[in-house]
């Protein structure tokens, strides 16, 4: 699945929210997207699934105009994982993650009820399948989410038995929130693993660390606009992230690992930086 936004430009209300953003990305890609609160991550994100029509520019997948594909047709080559997905109905956590294969047949095939209890075990939630969603706590729903997403684009139970490039995209709206770290890295490898397989991943993420380890490309957006994208070696950066965030970080060599390590300074730098200004005015 090949993703070209072109110069889009997108208003809610009277409100400009996007400004002519372009980026491209590609099968097998695990794009990130950051920024500050505000600054367009899940407007940009709920375009590319195609939430909005009325947006200036263009949004091709796999050469096509997004918003000339039928919903059925969208729902069937991508899953989304948005934020603040709120289920109304008691539905258990088996019927959710369910929810993902509704896209394929009416009524679930074996193959189907497979792949459901693949995800739900993948995701470690195979054990509260029987619960229901409301009563679950926040990472719990996520981990819920994530196997939803996942149940959406497997053709197998099996994350490696299919080769899934040009066919599938997965959007992830800041995946992880209220995760604890073993399942947020869980959740990152799965993301890789799927890019591994084809999948064109594109997450919305807050955390550095999560996005230095596991992104291919970095989307940084400003006030509704593309700040810089690139490699997490040219994105992330002290300038970049004293511009955009406002706080004074140092970037540090990982002792192991080939990617770099974003790191505060509380008692001293953080306190010259635009956040001194907002503690002190509260
Ligand atoms: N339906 C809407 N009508 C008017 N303004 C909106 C609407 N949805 C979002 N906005 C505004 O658009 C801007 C971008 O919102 P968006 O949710 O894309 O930000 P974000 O980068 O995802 O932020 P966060 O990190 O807080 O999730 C914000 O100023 C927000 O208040």
């Amino acid at each position: 699945m090949m993703l070209q936004v072109k110069d889009i430009s997108l208003s809610l209300g009277k409100t400009q929210i996007l400004r002519n953003v372009s980026l491209d990305a590609g099968a097998g890609e695990l794009c990130v997207i950051m920024g500050a609160n505000g600054a367009g991550k899940s407007t940009l994100l709920k375009a590319i699934a195609g939430e909005y029509h009325h947006y200036q520019g263009s949004i091709r997948l796999a050469d096509n105009e997004l918003r000339s594909l039928p919903v059925a047709v969208q729902a069937r080559t991508r899953a989304v994982l948005s934020q603040q997905l709120s289920l109304s109905q008691p539905f258990t956590v088996a019927e959710v993650v369910s929810m993902g294969r509704y896209v394929y047949n009416t009524h679930l095939t074996t193959a189907d009820k497979e792949i459901v209890a693949y995800a739900l075990k993948t995701m470690q939630v195979y054990g509260l399948r029987e619960r229901t969603y409301p009563t679950l706590s926040g990472g719990q729903k996520q981990r819920v989410q994530m196997a939803r997403v996942l149940a959406q684009l497997l053709e197998a139970p099996d994350l490696q038995a299919t080769d899934h490039t040009g066919k599938k995209m997965l959007l992830l709206d800041e995946p992880v929130t209220g995760m604890d770290i073993l399942h947020q890295q869980l959740s990152l490898q799965l993301a890789t693993t799927l890019a591994t397989s084809g999948v064109l991943v594109v997450a919305v993420l807050h955390d550095f660390q999560l996005a230095a380890a596991y992104a291919n490309r970095v989307v940084l957006l400003k006030d509704g606009g593309i700040y810089a994208q690139g490699t997490v070696s040219e994105i992330l950066t002290a300038t970049h992230i004293k511009q955009c965030f406002g706080v004074d970080v140092a970037v540090l060599e990982h002792p192991h690992c080939h990617y770099p390590l974003v790191v505060t300074a509380a008692a001293d730098g953080l306190f010259k930086s635009r956040a001194e200004k907002a503690i002190n005015v509260l």
